[in-house]
């Protein structure tokens, strides 16, 4: 993949240009992480997981890794075009441009399967906005304590504003999301990302953070997050497929299995793979869903794992305290 020859990095001073690399490489593993293990949880209703293919034709898990491989030069190069940077019309050109040539790497790889569009979308803002508020402040320094929920809504936030700048170079891409806009009124992936992720910090997070604070297992866990977000996201993926109806007979569907009590109940697991089985039977995929538990997972990783990785303490640590 090409690199882009529009970041400002020549005029960074080479301390903060170590930084901006140092925390962009960081927050890519950590995008192209949420990506695989949203892949890799199973059993996902209508998705690819690890035991199935869903209601996909040309997709499989081996084709979903290899795509959120490819991704991962496109998520650090949005993070090093963010840090030092400002949530303007700009930042917001730039990645669009690295976004559209991510796509394009994304489709290489896959033979032209959309795997994973509405997820550079969403995680490229994500991983732009954190590389952004890494850059601003001192939350690195700070206590784990105080890495809450407040620093997951300003990433979000930052995220949003971005995406709410016009992006004026951006084809009429004619997609499946266009259609539904038209049709039916739903906003999809640009709508969540300019309202700033409220199914990801409202919805997705808290259901993955409560259900481990019941002490269930990490799987279901997700699982569950999973489901709270299917059960009142307009999945544009759904939309296109199967209707209104389709739309709103999944998300009841998986309303109900959270209403018994989630995944790791009985009743629940048994509910979920039950639900799986007339995902596939009617062709319905919750695309958009996926995404967003990889965005969930993405914030979390950042909120659990952002003292380990203090630029300046992982500095001193390699090079005995000399800067
Ligand atoms: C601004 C864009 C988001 C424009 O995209 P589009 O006009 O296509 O808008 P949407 O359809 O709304 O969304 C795109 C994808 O986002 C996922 N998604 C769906 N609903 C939601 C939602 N409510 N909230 C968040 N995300 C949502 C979904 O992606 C997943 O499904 C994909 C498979 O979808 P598709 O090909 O349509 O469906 P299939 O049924 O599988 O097709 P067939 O097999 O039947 O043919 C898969 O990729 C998942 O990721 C939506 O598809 C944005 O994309 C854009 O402008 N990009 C340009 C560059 C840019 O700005 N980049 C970002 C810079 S940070
Ligand atoms: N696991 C998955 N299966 C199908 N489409 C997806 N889009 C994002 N993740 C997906």
């Amino acid at each position: 993949m090409s690199t882009l020859n529009i970041f400002p990095s020549l005029s960074i001073p080479s301390q903060r240009k170590a930084e901006a690399d140092y925390y962009a490489r960081w927050l890519g593993e950590l995008a192209v992480t949420a990506l695989k293990d949203e892949a890799s949880l199973t059993p996902k209703p209508g998705l690819v997981d690890l035991h199935h293919n869903g209601s996909h034709q040309d997709m499989n898990i081996e084709l979903m890794y290899n795509s959120a491989e490819s991704l991962r030069s496109t998520f650090i190069q949005m993070a090093q075009s963010s840090y030092s940077n400002s949530a303007n019309q700009s930042l917001r050109e730039q990645l669009a441009w690295i976004g559209r040539q991510g796509e394009q790497h994304m489709l290489e790889v896959t033979k032209g399967v959309n795997t994973h569009r509405g997820a550079i979308w969403a995680l490229g803002l994500l991983t732009g906005a954190t590389s952004l508020w890494i850059a601003e402040s001192d939350h690195l320094s700070a206590d784990v304590s105080s890495l809450d929920t407040i620093s997951a809504t300003q990433i979000a936030d930052i995220a949003g504003t971005i995406a709410r700048y016009t992006d004026r170079y951006a084809p009429n891409s004619g997609s499946h999301g266009t259609h539904v806009k038209h049709q039916y009124g739903a906003g999809g992936a640009k709508d969540e990302a300019e309202h700033g992720f409220p199914h990801v910090i409202d919805i997705g997070l808290p259901a993955l953070q409560q259900a481990r604070q019941h002490g269930i297992a990490e799987c279901s866990a997700r699982l569950d997050s999973l489901l709270s977000i299917i059960a009142v996201l307009p999945d544009t993926c759904i939309l296109y497929r199967g209707g209104k109806q389709a739309l709103v007979q999944t998300q009841e569907r998986a309303s109900a299995i959270l209403a018994q009590g989630g995944t790791s109940t009985n009743k629940g697991w048994q509910a979920l793979l039950a639900f799986d089985q007339w995902m596939v039977k009617h062709h319905f995929s919750p695309g958009g869903s996926a995404d967003l538990l990889a965005a969930t997972l993405y914030i979390d990783s950042i909120l659990t794992g952002i003292t380990h990785m203090s630029y300046t303490e992982s500095f001193s640590k390699t090079t005995g305290g000399r800067m």
